[in-house]
């Protein structure tokens, strides 16, 4: 990459985008708005389930100029989630500071294992075991999902709870290709623990982005 290129992905002017796309949030507290997705490229996590393996090499995805996102986003929503890859791995500052300038809601799904960027209306964490998220980010999100692959991450759902706030939304989210066995397990855990909601991926029922 050659060093301008460098300078303006250091800075955020640019981004390795992978796909942006208008759809309906899928997931947790927000599920059933609608939202323009920004997914960039970029995951070093590295989960054996994870439904966007193609996102994980940033250098397949082509850095592309910030101010292209914000106005493809800007005249076709007023919330707009990025997500990725792991968002967090970019410098976020300029794209969410001036989607706000434009009065766009700012929502970020994250595994928070980076240092934050970025002003969020918004947080979305999803902590993964193999790469725990910072310190930093537990205080300040609003929304903690836990996806739920099998009985002992109903365990790791309790210990991430008791990091976050006390007004933070609670999710439990079953591991797609898990569904079958988990969803049952999930409804009885939160009926049973209340203060969890469960979380499904709407979006892949709905067969849309
Ligand atoms: C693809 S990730 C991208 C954002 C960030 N890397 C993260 O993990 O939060 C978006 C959301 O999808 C969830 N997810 C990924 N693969 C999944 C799967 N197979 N089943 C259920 N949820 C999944 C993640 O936990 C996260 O909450
Ligand atoms: N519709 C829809 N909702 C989503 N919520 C979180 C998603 C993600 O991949 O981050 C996602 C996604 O990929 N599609
Ligand atoms: S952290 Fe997110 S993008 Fe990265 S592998 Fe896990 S689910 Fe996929
Ligand atoms: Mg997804």
């Amino acid at each position: 990459m050659d060093k301008n290129t460098q300078q303006l992905i250091d800075k955020g002017e640019m981004l390795p985008l992978m796909e942006e796309f208008y759809t309906i949030q899928g997931e947790g507290f927000h599920s059933g708005k609608a939202a323009y997705f920004i997914r960039i490229g970029g995951c070093d996590v590295g989960c054996h389930w994870c439904d966007v393996k193609e996102s994980w090499d940033a250098n397949l995805h082509p850095p592309t100029k910030t101010n292209l996102i914000i106005n493809n986003a800007t005249s076709q929503a007023n919330t707009v989630v990025v997500t990725g890859g792991e968002p967090l791995m970019w410098n976020l500052d300029y794209l969410t500071d001036t989607l706000k300038n434009n009065n766009i809601k700012t929502h970020i799904e994250t595994s928070g294992s980076y240092k934050l960027s970025g002003t969020w209306d918004w947080i979305c964490l999803s902590p993964k075991k193999m790469k725990l998220p910072l310190n930093e980010i537990y205080k300040i999100t609003d929304e903690l999902k836990i996806i739920i692959v099998n009985k002992q991450d109903f365990k790791f759902a309790e210990e991430q709870a008791s990091k976050v706030s006390k007004n933070c939304k609670l999710f439990l989210q079953p591991e797609w290709s898990k569904r079958a066995l988990m969803t049952p397990q999930i409804v009885d855990y939160v009926m049973k623990n209340p203060k969890w909601k469960i979380s499904l991926q709407i979006h892949k029922y709905l067969n849309i982005p």
